[in-house]
């Protein structure tokens, strides 16, 4: 029969109780109630993929922040600030580590890959030490086995744990590989020791494009880790196509090999003759990234190319990649119209139907009828009204070359906005929300929830736009903005407001450490029925002579950050979504907005994972933010924003955005960006983040001087702003005017010295 497993599964519980239990510990310092529901929802978890039908569970998928962050911990790769923390109090240095406290900062956190989900960039020296500490893997590999579970633990392979780490002083982390070795033999040693039958090596860094001197590391890693005693190892791959890789992993003394045959199907050929017969195959033929059913018109031409004298104990059936990016059981979702409900598989539902396609290979009748009629569901979802509007499909057609154009140059627009807005050198803005409070999302859910009405909602939010005005125009920032109050988050309350999208109750996803998103789905064409959010700017720009920043989600970032269809290529349904936020910008210029930010945070992160991909990519999420901006006037001041990624390598089609104005993450690399901004002489303004908001910490005044200075070695005075990394949503009152009264502050010491 056919074995089931599968590489990682959501930590974040049903009912978000992870991030409910971190959000406790951090206001009470409690521990134990915190490490109580981390085991309740592990153990909860196991059995649930045991009740759908999986064969083998994961252990050590699981984690309090950060597995990446975990990694480093495991082989005690931590910088020496959190030390003497860590050694006095364990978990309190673990979330120093994570999200910095008032005197530590924290690692840097970064994109994982191409999906939303951040994690803690580990930080190394060329003398880095290692050594195996506290083994938990073991520890949550015994956790299940004491509930008779067959279980194997998930570790990040040697190989990619160097790679998604930086390297302070700038060496090559490659170079670490020795050093590093001898720590991943004494863990599996001692995983063998304890009888761990199979141990999962997760390499996602082998469908990037590849130098020689790594490859050559990965076979000194692999053979080093072959060498002593461990479990059998399964390398893990996904997000994509071995491709030039394929015949340096099918050499590597491996004892089972997964690959991703959702976003790579072409490659199951090519891995099939390369890979030696003993070695397992882990098919991953299950989307882990979308929240589709499964087509099987797709998967069983698949699962056919398996030769037969693989079927036993040589071929494994697995989600594509880890369930961590999808949320966990679509049978919460019981508003949803019920058509678009039966074509939902979440975590759990994807577990199941590994099970269906199992018993069918292994000839269970049942188990290929219910598939038969799931075909037949995914066929008949095509003709759903809706999923194709002429209207849509008309303009989309229609759309000339000229709606990627402004009206004139980028200097000469410079020039004429200026004049019309009058601002100082190095203006100061925000980035868009203030903070979320726990009183604006209670509102929200009373509204929602019918306890309040529509009346009383909107006195809420006018209230709170007035405040955050007020409060901006009081510590004398430039350019202002209303605060984003509305929103329960950037790309959901877009979602919202668009024909084509569908959104869930419960359907959490893991973004970084307690915080989660619910992306919106995109089923249909997409098409704006009337104005999204020009009320509340004119509302905003009605109370103030400065000027109010309109606020917008791009094209590429709903995207990305929303579960997308699959009958339409991503490029024509990010066209689609241009074309609508096109009239959003449209209307709120006509509302007398002077200053519109179109936020595109996960522009880097839709990268594709190999570089021959990139400028197809790039060019057409380049377009598609043109169209969005196009056509307005030169005195109209766009602006755009991004943040947690390297910009460096994509900084020319960062330029080709024709943006007047970008605001970009830079405080927690302390201001590395700058060095693209070095080789590339950037044409637009900048404001380079002053400091880091998603950490509690409140910035020194001389911190952020410094670092402007920093800026200014580099950039033009006349191209510089000021502002923080990002939008101030997590963060409280607290922190926020302080932080903010210490940026302005600075820049106005700044702006002394250049006159
Ligand atoms: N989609 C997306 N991706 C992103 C970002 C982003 O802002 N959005 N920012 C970057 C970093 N990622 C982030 C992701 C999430 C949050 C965040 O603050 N999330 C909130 C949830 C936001 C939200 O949907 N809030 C809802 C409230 C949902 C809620 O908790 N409701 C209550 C009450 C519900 C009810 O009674 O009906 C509950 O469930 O208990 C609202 O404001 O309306 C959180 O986890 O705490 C921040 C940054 C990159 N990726
Ligand atoms: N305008 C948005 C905000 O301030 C941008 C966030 S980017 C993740 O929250
Ligand atoms: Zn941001």
């Amino acid at each position: 029969m056919t074995r089931t497993t599968y590489l990682g599964f959501p930590r974040i519980g049903q009912r978000r109780e992870l991030k409910r239990a971190l959000e406790t510990y951090w206001r009470n310092g409690y521990a134990t109630s915190l490490l109580d529901t981390a085991r309740e929802l592990r153990q909860r978890h196991w059995q649930q993929a045991k009740t759908a039908g999986i064969d083998t569970v994961a252990v050590n998928d699981f984690s309090l922040y950060d597995h990446v962050l975990d990694t480093a911990l495991l082989f005690d790769a931590v910088p020496e600030r959190y030390r003497s923390l860590l050694r006095s109090d364990p978990l309190a240095g673990y979330f120093a580590m994570a999200r910095g406290n008032r005197e530590l900062h924290a690692l840097e956190m970064t994109k994982w890959f191409d999906t939303n989900y951040h994690y803690l960039v580990p930080e190394l020296h060329a003398r880095q030490r290692f050594q195996l500490t506290h083994n938990k893997p073991l520890a949550e590999w015994m956790e299940a086995q004491a509930l008779n579970l067959d279980a194997r633990p998930v570790l990040l392979g040697p190989i990619s744990f160097l790679r998604l780490s930086k390297t302070v002083d700038g060496s090559d982390a490659l170079t670490l590989l020795d050093a590093l070795l001898p720590a991943y033999v004494a863990l599996l040693e001692e995983l063998a020791q304890a009888g761990v039958p199979w141990v999962q090596l997760d390499e996602p860094c082998l469908v990037q494009d590849l130098d020689a001197a790594t490859q050559h590391a990965y076979v000194t890693a692999y053979t080093a880790l072959a060498i002593g005693p461990s479990p059998r190892r399964l390398l893990t791959t996904y997000f994509g196509s071995l491709g030039d890789n394929l015949s340096l992993v099918a050499g590597l003394p491996i004892d089972g090999l997964h690959v991703d045959l959702v976003r790579a199907p072409e490659q199951l050929d090519a891995v099939l003759s390369a890979l030696p017969e003993h070695v397992v195959l882990s098919a991953g033929v299950i989307d882990g990234r979308n929240i589709w059913r499964s087509d099987p018109a797709q998967v069983r031409p698949l699962l056919a190319k398996i030769p037969a004298r693989r079927h036993s104990d040589r071929f494994w059936l697995a989600p594509s990649c880890s369930l961590l990016h999808v949320p966990i059981d679509a049978t919460h979702e019981s508003a949803l119209p019920s058509d678009l409900r039966n074509g939902l598989a979440f975590a759990q539902q994807k577990l199941e139907e590994l099970r269906l396609y199992a018993d069918a290979l292994g000839g269970d009748i049942n188990a290929t009828h219910a598939l038969d009629k799931q075909a037949m569901y995914c066929a008949e979802r095509q003709r759903a009204p809706g999923v194709k509007r002429p209207d849509v499909r008309a303009r989309m057609h229609a759309l000339s070359s000229q709606a990627t154009l402004r009206r004139s140059s980028l200097a000469h627009r410079l020039r004429v906005q200026a004049n019309a807005l009058a601002l100082p050198p190095l203006p100061t803005t925000t980035i868009g929300s203030f903070p979320q409070t726990e009183s604006l999302r209670r509102a929200r859910a009373d509204h929602r929830a019918g306890r309040i009405d529509d009346d009383a909602y909107e006195m809420v939010l006018r209230e709170e736009i007035e405040r955050v005005i007020r409060f901006q125009e009081s510590i004398d920032l430039d350019v202002l903005v209303h605060g984003e109050p509305e929103r329960n988050d950037m790309v959901e309350y877009f979602g919202e407001q668009l024909d084509g999208f569908a959104f869930t109750r419960h359907g959490w996803v893991q973004s970084y450490g307690s915080r989660c998103v619910k992306p919106p789905i995109i089923w249909g064409d997409v098409a704006r029925p009337k104005p999204m959010t020009v009320r509340w700017s004119r509302y905003a720009q009605s109370l103030t002579h400065k000027p109010v920043k309109g606020m917008l989600t791009g094209p590429v970032t709903v995207l990305q950050w929303s579960f997308v269809r699959d009958d339409l290529s991503r490029e024509e349904v990010c066209l689609q979504l241009a074309l609508a936020l096109r009239d959003e910008v449209h209307d709120l210029e006509a509302a007398g907005i002077r200053v519109i930010q179109i936020d595109e945070p996960a522009l880097r992160e839709g990268l594709p994972m190999r570089r021959t991909e990139h400028a197809a990519y790039l060019d057409w999420a380049v377009r598609c933010f043109r169209i969005t901006a196009g056509g307005t006037s030169d005195t109209t001041q766009i602006h755009t924003h991004m943040c947690y990624s390297e910009f460096n390598d994509i900084i020319e089609a960062v330029a080709a955005l024709d943006a007047d104005v970008i605001s970009i993450e830079s405080s927690r690399s302390r201001m590395e960006l700058l060095q693209a901004f070095e080789a590339f002489s950037y044409p637009g303004s900048i404001g380079p983040g002053v400091y880091d908001i998603h950490s509690p910490r409140v910035p020194s005044h001389e911190e952020m001087v410094n670092l402007l200075e920093r800026a200014l070695a580099v950039l033009d005075p006349g191209q510089l702003w000021v502002n923080p990394d990002c939008g101030l949503k997590t963060r409280g009152w607290a922190e926020t005017e302080p932080a903010l009264v210490a940026m302005v502050g600075a820049a106005k010491a700044v702006r002394r010295t250049l006159a």
